[in-house]
């Protein structure tokens, strides 16, 4: 194997097991603050300024996206963007979203809220991703679509309606479009969430003048529905600092800090079940920030235990379950996630990724129903090469893998990776991990 270098390349690497872990991280703006910051202020009117935008691939497909619908949108200087909000322009050509399935879902219900036509297209991953649970609702409430289930998909400008519609799965992706669309009507939109998940459109849409309102499980907007620019500073992203943080926890002899962390409750659910676990993760300095709550995080080694996580946590968690698998790997028995079927439909079918590869090192993993089980060891052997299927999530969880592991974990390909975490490896790298290119 060959050392590598810069870490940013793309192409296969292997991760492998150098010791502790240690040090102050610089974890990179959260990924959904950072798609509603652009999309909100672009349906505001006036200017909105953001700090801390995460420049990852998936976020300037968004930036992409809205200089196509006609708006004004500009990396000002280091950490300071710009976007004048104004009425949307139907694009000359199709908008492609790359692997961001945020970037489709809340694109739809804005431009349908904004009456504008569109064609979204997608890379082969975003293309196998479901689409009607956005599309239905936004067709009840008047939009005309083509009939796919996936994209491409072709909206036409349509007047829209009101709707009350009762989210079949827990997607912020999907309350967010229909709650995006209402902002184009005056009549009654209402959206009732089974379980609650990430409620960053909702706290958004108030901090620029919205009326929201929230009855238990339903949320409608009110009579005021024009947004007014705003100052958004974002905060880092609980997803990505969930790498390097469990990667301390699970490392013998790690400590890692992260400062600003979102630690909004709706994106929790991974440190609540790692400290069911055991693990030593602790929160200071609490504060809110544009109506986000952020803290500062440490993470240590210690002695972790299998647990079982509700279904009704995932939604605060579903995009940590990959790296929670891992944790769960190196803990003593056996760890069951409950509800975790949604994995099947992200950037890759998760489970089938998360079970094969932790096979592939050794390590008793299955799927029951909608259940993960993964069954904790004291020594993970390794040695496991993964195809991640185009996966950022599952190439970084298996690269935490490699940490820990008696042999190097080998992952096909690293460049997506920039799609949310641009920084990861290098981030890594600097805390005292090892990569090296496999001949
Ligand atoms: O609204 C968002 O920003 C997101 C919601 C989640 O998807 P679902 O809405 O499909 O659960 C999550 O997996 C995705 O990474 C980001
Ligand atoms: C599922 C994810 O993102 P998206 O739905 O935006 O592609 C993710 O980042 O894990």
């Amino acid at each position: 194997m060959t050392p590598v270098g810069s870490y940013r390349a793309a192409g296969r690497l292997a991760a492998r097991n150098a010791g502790p872990l240690q040090g102050d991280i610089s974890v990179p703006g959260d990924k959904s603050i950072s798609h509603r910051a652009l999309i909100l202020g672009a349906l505001a009117e006036g200017r909105t300024t953001v700090s801390g935008l995460l420049e990852s691939a998936d976020v300037l497909r968004t930036v992409a996206a809205l200089r196509q619908f006609g708006i004004d949108v500009r990396r000002e200087c280091a950490d300071r963007w710009s976007i004048e909000g104004r009425a949307w322009r139907t694009p000359s050509q199709a908008i492609d979203c790359g692997n961001s399935g945020t970037t489709a879902r809340l694109l739809m219900g804005a431009a349908a809220g904004q009456g504008v036509g569109v064609t979204l297209v997608g890379d082969s991953s975003l293309q196998s991703r479901p689409m009607r649970r956005v599309l239905d609702p936004l067709s009840s409430m008047g939009l005309d679509a083509d009939g796919s289930s996936s994209l491409p998909v072709t909206l036409r400008p349509s007047q829209l309606g009101g709707t009350a519609h009762r989210l079949a799965t827990p997607s912020a992706q999907v309350k967010s479009a229909i709650l995006l669309a209402g902002l184009g009507t005056s009549d009654r939109v209402e959206v009732e969430e089974p379980m609650s998940c990430r409620d960053h459109t909702e706290i958004m849409l108030a901090e620029m003048g919205c009326e929201v309102r929230r009855e238990g499980s339903t949320l409608s907007l009110g009579d005021r529905r024009r947004l007014s620019g705003t100052s958004i500073d974002v905060p880092a992203d609980p997803s990505s600092a969930a790498f390097p943080l469990i990667a301390a926890c699970v490392v013998p002899g790690s400590k890692v800090r992260a400062a600003g962390i979102s630690v909004n409750p709706t994106r929790t659910g991974w440190i609540e079940t790692m400290v069911e676990m055991g693990a030593r993760i602790s929160i200071t300095n609490r504060r809110t920030v544009n109506g986000e709550p952020r803290g500062d995080l440490i993470a240590e080694h210690g002695p972790l235990r299998g647990v079982t996580v509700p279904a009704e946590r995932i939604p605060s968690m579903v995009d940590e379950v990959p790296i929670l698998a891992i944790a769960a790997a190196c803990a003593a028995g056996r760890t069951i996630f409950e509800g975790v079927g949604e994995l099947r439909v992200k950037e890759s079918n998760r489970l089938d990724r998360m079970v094969t590869g932790l096979r592939a090192n050794g390590v008793d993993a299955h799927v029951d129903g909608d259940c993960l089980i993964v069954e904790g060891r004291d020594r993970i052997p390794g040695g496991g090469r993964i195809d991640t299927h185009g996966d950022h999530r599952i190439a970084m969880s298996f690269l935490v893998l490699g940490a820990v592991a008696e042999a190097p974990v080998e992952v096909d390909e690293v460049e997506m990776i920039e799609t949310s975490f641009p920084d990861f490896l290098d981030l890594m790298a600097a805390l005292g991990a090892r990569f090296d290119r496999p001949r």
